[in-house]
């Protein structure tokens, strides 16, 4: 035959695995350039293998192949696989597979509207996953068109095709030859191939013989391909077997190793992969809202106070006192020397109200209803005044140190505190603490007496006790894991979701084509990175409302503490903590200004201290929530008091 090749196939040999049956065994081929070359064969002769190594999907084993073009993107391989993305509309397939090819609008325009008619398509509205067979299929041969490739590969186009389409859709090919496009196509039916201008005759992964339709059937003075077809299986099957011999072992080295296009078309290529995932994703929009952003939500509506109501900073009162109310005394108009009785309850309420005015009192008849109160999250304390408060006091004075153990106990005041909150019971009993020394110093200073007396004999030190070791026991991590393995899933489900996308769309086949079509692993990958990055990006910030949110209160908290930011510490981890707001997400007392900070200092000196009980609770922690039993056993230099960690 006298023509110019656009492919040459020397010497194939390929089998899978590597003690498999040889699929393709020193196969010979050429197929001429501008021209149809029908390859007829028997189901599993190795027609498909045979194109999948032409394309450079697989490689041969040994042998070699010569193509007219040097890149993958002058290739149109069509496999037998469906390879749509079957969630695609016909218009985004189109897109899809113009944007990766880089055509220009007016380039695709014309095309689509050409193939378009050709194959008869249904309406670019349509999602291929609710075509029929032979319209998939129709899609399909036109994506493979659309960029007018200059070597045009086939796997089985016709099945399924109505046979007037069939016979449009040849004729429209001979006219791509024409035109200058190289055309390799495998049928089932033999006949059909009659108008292919060359047809190649293959079976056991051998090619028995290649040349016009009309010469083989002159050749073997027959009727048909079919006959063909069958004196050629005689010959085959009276031969001897094909050996493969060791000087027929050429090394392969694939067409496509110098492809320029490699590293010039990374952006078109990673910009279609992401328009694919966008579009998978606004496909399976409520798997994603669903399983990511509703679990976002959650997470910030359950962990976040702030979001529900400023968070409870009350205390309740039961006073069971002589002047209940205290709507009859006055606690300015007290004057020991006057001989006037005192009433050390509603004195204690008063000195609460002008001296903790941000900790509001409400006043309750009985304990239940206190309770209720409490037990609803609206209280962090209760005081339960007993009856003879004052007199029992006044009595443990008279009698110092002869005060028995049960006029002790009239003389207590009962106090109920919300224990899961640490940081409030340790703040509740410092301002009790506060109030009551300065009614005392007050009581005792009217009396005539050194105010004094009423502190306690005690004398702070601020020393620096820091230890590396933290102990931890019996400490109930469920709360924290609920919250952590919900934030996890958030930022795995993209990451899940798009890897079901992409075996789904290695199942189909659709990664064939995109493969083929010169679009390497890395593009992929930085497709998919793109688009996780992007939802834990969307999701963070989502989650970042929140710390916002408690920012905004740690920073309202920490202006109004500020008398008590005696150490620089406390700024640099507040900076710190601004930094890294977003790990405070799963904070739940937002009313303790520092314990977002300390919280903080915390997940660190327990990632440090290597505490692999922490690590597997997930996720951040409160001080407030730590146990009374955490112990620091060794010092370290470091900036906070001891007194924050306890
Ligand atoms: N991935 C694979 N692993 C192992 N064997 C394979 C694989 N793919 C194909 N084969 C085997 O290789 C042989 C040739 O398969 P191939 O798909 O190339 O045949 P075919 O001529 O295209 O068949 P059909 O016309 O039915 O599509 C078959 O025996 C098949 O079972």
């Amino acid at each position: 035959m006298d023509f110019k090749s656009a492919c040459t196939v020397r010497h194939a040999h390929k089998r899978y695995g590597r003690s498999g049956p040889w699929v393709l065994k020193d196969l010979k081929m050429t197929i001429p350039q501008n021209q149809i070359y029908g390859l007829l064969g028997s189901s599993g002769c190795g027609k498909t293998t045979l194109l999948k190594c032409l394309v450079g999907a697989l490689d041969l084993d040994y042998g070699s192949i010569d193509l007219i073009v040097k890149s993958k993107k002058q290739i149109g391989f069509m496999p037998q696989e469906t390879s749509l993305f079957e969630e695609f509309t016909i218009a985004e397939s189109f897109y899809f597979h113009a944007a990766l090819y880089r055509l220009s609008k007016a380039q695709a325009k014309s095309k689509i509207k050409e193939l378009t008619e050709v194959l008869d398509l249904p309406p670019d509205h349509r999602v291929c996953s609710t075509l029929s067979g032979g319209q998939v299929r129709r899609v399909s041969i036109a994506m493979t068109l659309l960029h007018s490739p200059s070597l045009v590969i086939l796997d089985e186009p016709t099945s399924g095709l109505d046979p007037v389409l069939a016979n449009l859709f040849w004729r429209y090919l001979n006219q791509l030859s024409v035109q200058g496009q190289s055309i390799i196509i495998t049928t089932h039916y033999i006949e059909e191939a009659r108008q292919a201008n060359v047809v190649g005759l293959m079976r056991q992964g051998v090619l028995l013989a290649e040349d016009a339709p009309e010469k083989l059937i002159a050749h073997y003075k027959v009727d048909n391909l079919e006959d063909v077809f069958l004196c050629l299986c005689n010959e085959q099957e009276t031969a001897l077997p094909v050996e493969v011999e060791a000087e027929k072992k050429i090394t392969f080295t694939s067409p496509f190793k110098d492809d320029a296009n490699n590293y010039s078309m990374f952006v078109p290529h990673t910009k279609a992969i992401l328009y694919k995932n966008c579009k998978w994703i606004i496909h399976n929009w409520f798997a994603f809202i669903m399983l990511s952003y509703c679990l976002s939500l959650a997470c910030i509506i359950e962990s976040n106070e702030c979001l529900k109501y400023f968070p409870p900073q009350r205390v309740g009162v039961v006073n069971n006192g002589e002047n209940g109310t205290c709507v009859n005394y006055d606690p300015s108009g007290f004057n020991c020397s006057e001989g006037q009785r005192v009433d050390f309850s509603c004195q204690l309420l008063d000195a609460w109200r002008k001296e903790k005015p941000q900790i509001p009192l409400s006043i309750y008849n009985n304990i239940n209803e206190a309770m209720k109160d409490g037990k609803a999250r609206k209280l962090i304390t209760i005081l339960e005044i007993p009856y003879n408060f004052t007199s029992g006091i006044l009595e443990r004075f008279d009698r110092g140190t002869n005060a028995d153990s049960e006029l002790i106990e009239t003389a207590s005041m009962d106090i109920h505190i919300d224990s899961t909150d640490y940081m409030a019971v340790y703040r509740i009993e410092q301002d009790l603490r506060d109030v009551f020394y300065s009614v005392f110093k007050d009581h005792l200073k009217s009396c005539g007496y050194l105010p004094q007396v009423a502190k306690p004999p005690l004398r702070i030190k601020q020393d620096a006790f820091f230890g590396k070791n933290i102990v931890y026991q019996q400490y109930d991590y469920s709360l924290h894991i609920a919250m952590a393995c919900m934030c996890s899933i958030t930022y795995l489900v993209p990451l899940f979701l798009l890897t079901i996308s992409l075996c789904l769309e290695k199942m189909s086949g659709a990664y064939t084509r995109v493969l083929v079509g010169g679009v390497r692993i890395v593009e992929i990958f930085a497709g998919y990175l793109f688009m996780i990055v992007i939802f834990n990006f969307t999701n963070t910030a989502a989650m970042g409302f929140d710390s916002v949110c408690y920012l905004w209160q740690t920073l309202w908290q920490f202006l109004a503490h500020l008398h008590n930011a005696t150490d620089l510490g406390i700024l640099w981890d507040l900076v710190w903590f601004l930094c890294r707001g977003s790990r405070e997400r799963f904070s739940r007392e937002c009313r303790d200004w520092y314990c977002g900070v300390i919280s903080h200092v915390y997940v660190y000196r327990l990632l440090l201290a290597n505490r692999s009980r922490l690590f597997s609770s997930g996720g951040t922690f409160q001080l407030h929530r730590v146990p009374n039993d955490v112990s620091i056993e060794s010092t370290h230099g470091h900036h906070f008091e001891r007194r924050w960690f306890l």
